[in-house]
């Protein structure tokens, strides 16, 4: 039986968003509290009851968190422009190589606006 799950993690940035209109506030150094939930899905192990411990996907994220936790994303490769898009996209291209049974990446950059990824 397959089931989904999701892992949430938090992270803080800043960035500027450089292909915006002139004057529009995003073109403007700023910082985000994001929400990033790594959503999974995969077959119950019968035995195990889970498909995958929630602290094995902390632990194989941790790298790319680390990578994005507290820096300025314009200045990481891939994240020249990092809309909310990217961003999930970003995620996307580090994760799904490591866990496989990605099936979304949610990214809210704020209380109100968030992106779902599901890759191509
Ligand atoms: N499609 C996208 N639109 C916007 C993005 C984005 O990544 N993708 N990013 C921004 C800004 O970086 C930032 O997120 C501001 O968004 P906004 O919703 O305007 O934020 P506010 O908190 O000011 O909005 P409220 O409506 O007051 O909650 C903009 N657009
Ligand atoms: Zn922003």
């Amino acid at each position: 039986m397959s089931i989904k799950i999701c892992k949430e993690f938090t992270f803080e940035a800043a960035h500027f968003l450089p292909n915006v209109p002139e004057g529009h506030k995003c073109g403007r150094l700023h910082g985000h509290s994001y929400v990033v939930r790594l959503h999974l899905i995969g077959d119950i192990d019968p035995l195990k009851g889970w498909f995958i411990d929630f602290d094995d996907v902390k632990v194989k994220f941790k790298p790319i968190l680390d990578q994005l936790d507290h820096h300025y994303l314009n200045e990481i490769s891939g994240l020249e422009n990092p809309t909310a898009e990217v961003i999930a996209m970003w995620i996307w291209d580090k994760v799904k190589p490591i866990l496989p049974q990605l099936f979304e990446v949610e990214l809210k950059e704020t209380c109100t606006c968030a992106v779902y990824y599901q890759g191509e």
